[in-house]
C-alpha cells in the first residue's frame, strides 16, 4: 500500500534498494532519501543524477555523486554508480518516474551537443579522455552529440561560422582555451551572430592551460577534471559571460579569457622550445625570465570601473593612443566585413576625460575576463564572469627576487596584495606596445587567450600570420554578458 510521508512528497512505500528493504521518499524538489535499520543516504537529483531507466517494476538511477567512505568525502571525487529501486506498487513507480523526469527537465539539460575535440591539444590525450570519461557520462544522461575532431588551426572557427545553431543545445570544446576562442570568433563572424552567440558554450579540460574550465569548476566548488566538466555541461546550469573585443584598424578578434603583454606572454611562447620538459617547462622558463628580467617601453590607457577612478594619469593631449585617425570605440556591427555583417564589439560612448593613462617601462600588463589563466594560475581573484569589466594587472618596477615571490603567489591570487602590483577593473583598454628596454631587438608578444595576437621584430617564431601588428595601438572593449557558458552550479 502506498504511504504519504509529507505534503511535499511523492507517494512512497517500503522498497528494495540494491536488494535491501528501505524506507524511501522523493520530495517534489527532487531529493530522494532512504533509510533502513543500518544505513541512510540521500540523492539530490539535479546535483547527483545523470539519468535513469525504468522497467515494469523498478527504476535504475545513474548517479554521479561525491563518493563517501563512512562520513568522509572521498577527496571530493565523484563516483559513477547505478542504484536499482524495486517498487511493489505500479502507481508509485509511475509517480516517481514522472517526478524524476520533471526535475531533470526543469533544469533545461542539453539534449544535443556539437562537440569539438582537438586531438593535438595539451598532452594529446583528448581522444582517450573523451572515450573513457566523457562518452559514458553523456550516454548515461541520454545526451546526443555530433563529434567534430579539429583537423587544423581555425577548423573549429570555420565550423562554428557555418553550422546550423538550431540543431544544438550547446557547443562543447574538449581542448584547451584556444579552441574555445576559435568557436567564439566563428559564432561572432556570422550574420546571425546575435542568435548564434546565445548557444551555451562548454569546455572540457584537455589542453595545456585550461583557464576557463578551471574558472567554471572552481566557481562551482568542483575539482577541475574532465568528468566534472562533462557533468557540469550535462546538468545544464548556465551563466552569462562577458566577451572582450580587440580591434586594430579593421582587424578584430574576440576573447573570453585573457590578453597579456610582457613576461607572461614571453614565458608562454618562448618556453615552447622546452616542450620536452612537460609541465615543468613553464616554471623553469619563468625562473630564467625572472632572473634575466626584461622590460618593455609602452603606453596604455583605460577607462576604469566605478571605484577605480583614482589610478593612472589623465590622458595627455599629444597621446598616441588618441591620435585623430584612430577610430572611436563605438563600432557595433560592421556591415563591410567581407561583405557580410558581423559583430565588431560593443557600442560604447566613452568621453576622453574618462580615460586614464600609464606610460613608461612595463614588466607585465595582464587583462583577465575570469579568475584563472590556467589550472594553476589565479591571475585575477576578483574577476567575475559577467560584471562587464576586465581585471587589469600591471607590474612596472620590481626587483627580480620580489617578482619571484609574486610568481609563487599566483597559485592563490595573493600576488594582487603586493605594492608592486596595480590591480583594477576596466571597461575599455588601449595599448601601444614598444620595444624591449636596453636592446636593439624590439621583441615582445601580445597573447590573446593563449595564442599570439602580435609579435615584435626579433621575437621568436614566424609572425607573418599573426592577426595583428606589434606597435600600432590596439583597443580592447568588453560586452557585458554577451555569451552564455555552461557552469558548474
Ligand atoms: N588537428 C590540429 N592540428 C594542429 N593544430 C590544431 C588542430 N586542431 C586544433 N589545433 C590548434 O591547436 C591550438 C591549441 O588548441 P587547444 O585550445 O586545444 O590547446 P591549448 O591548451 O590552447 O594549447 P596547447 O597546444 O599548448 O595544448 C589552437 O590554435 C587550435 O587551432
Amino acid at each position: 500500500m502506498a504511504l504519504y510521508s509529507d505534503e511535499d512528497a511523492v507517494p512512497s512505500e517500503d522498497m528494495e534498494l540494491d536488494g535491501r528493504i528501505v524506507k524511501a521518499t522523493l520530495s517534489r524538489t527532487g531529493v530522494i532519501r532512504w533509510t533502513s535499520s543500518s544505513f541512510s543516504d540521500s540523492l539530490v537529483l539535479q546535483d547527483d543524477l545523470l539519468g535513469f531507466s525504468r522497467d515494469h517494476s523498478s527504476l535504475t538511477l545513474f548517479t554521479f555523486k561525491v563518493g563517501q567512505v563512512g562520513c568522509c568525502a572521498l577527496n571530493n571525487a565523484r563516483v559513477r554508480k547505478d542504484i536499482v529501486l524495486k517498487f511493489r506498487d505500479a502507481d508509485t513507480l509511475e509517480s516517481w518516474s514522472q517526478t524524476i523526469q520533471e526535475c531533470l527537465n526543469g533544469a533545461e539539460r542539453p539534449k544535443r551537443l556539437l562537440i569539438f575535440l582537438n586531438p593535438f591539444g595539451g598532452k594529446k590525450l583528448a581522444k582517450e579522455l573523451f572515450q573513457q570519461q566523457v562518452e559514458p557520462l553523456l550516454s548515461a544522461a541520454g545526451v546526443g552529440y555530433t563529434l567534430q575532431e579539429t583537423q587544423h588551426q581555425n577548423h573549429a572557427r570555420e565550423v562554428a561560422r557555418s553550422m546550423d545553431p538550431s540543431q544544438y543545445d550547446g557547443i562543447v570544446c574538449v581542448s584547451g582555451d584556444g579552441v574555445l576562442a576559435e568557436v567564439l570568433n566563428g559564432l561572432l563572424e556570422r550574420k546571425d551572430w546575435e542568435t548564434a552567440i546565445k548557444l551555451p558554450l562548454g569546455v572540457i579540460p584537455a589542453g595545456t592551460g585550461n583557464g576557463m574550465a578551471k574558472s567554471v569548476l572552481h566557481h562551482g566548488q568542483e575539482i577541475c577534471n574532465v568528468a566534472n566538466a562533462a557533468f557540469a555541461i550535462i546538468k545544464g546550469s548556465k551563466q552569462s559571460l562577458d566577451v572582450a573585443t580587440v580591434m586594430q584598424g579593421q582587424a578584430c578578434f574576440h576573447s573570453v579569457l585573457l590578453l597579456t603583454w610582457g613576461i607572461v606572454a614571453d614565458v608562454d611562447f618562448e618556453s615552447e622550445k622546452l616542450r620536452n620538459l612537460g609541465s615543468l617547462r613553464s616554471d623553469i622558463y619563468s625562473l630564467i625570465r625572472i632572473i634575466r628580467l626584461r622590460k618593455y617601453q609602452g603606453t596604455l590607457a583605460y577607462v576604469p570601473a566605478p571605484g577605480y577612478e583614482g589610478s593612472g594619469d589623465p590622458v595627455r593631449e599629444d597621446s598616441e593612443l588618441f591620435a585623430p585617425d584612430i577610430t572611436d570605440s563605438s563600432a557595433g556591427h560592421d556591415e563591410s566585413w567581407q561583405g557580410k555583417s558581423r559583430y565588431t564589439g560593443p557600442r560604447l560612448v566613452l568621453e576622453r576625460s574618462e580615460w586614464r593613462s600609464v606610460r613608461g617601462k612595463f614588466i607585465l600588463v595582464w587583462l583577465q575576463n575570469v579568475p584563472w589563466a590556467s589550472e594553476t594560475v589565479m591571475a585575477a581573484p576578483k574577476a567575475e564572469f559577467a560584471d562587464g569589466f576586465l581585471d587589469l594587472i600591471i607590474i612596472k618596477d620590481c626587483a627580480w627576487w620580489k617578482l619571484l615571490g609574486l610568481f609563487l603567489k599566483l597559485s592563490d591570487g595573493t600576488h594582487v596584495n603586493s605594492r608592486y602590483v596595480e590591480y583594477l577593473k576596466v571597461k575599455a583598454f588601449r595599448l601601444a606596445p614598444g620595444g624591449r628596454v636596453g636592446s636593439r631587438v624590439q621583441g615582445g608578444y601580445i597573447d590573446l587567450d593563449g595564442e599570439v595576437l602580435a609579435r615584435g621584430r626579433g621575437a621568436h617564431g614566424d609572425g607573418s600570420k599573426d592577426p595583428m601588428l606589434y606597435g600600432p595601438m590596439l583597443e580592447m572593449t568588453v560586452d557585458k554578458g554577451l555569451a552564455t557558458l555552461f557552469c558548474a552550479r
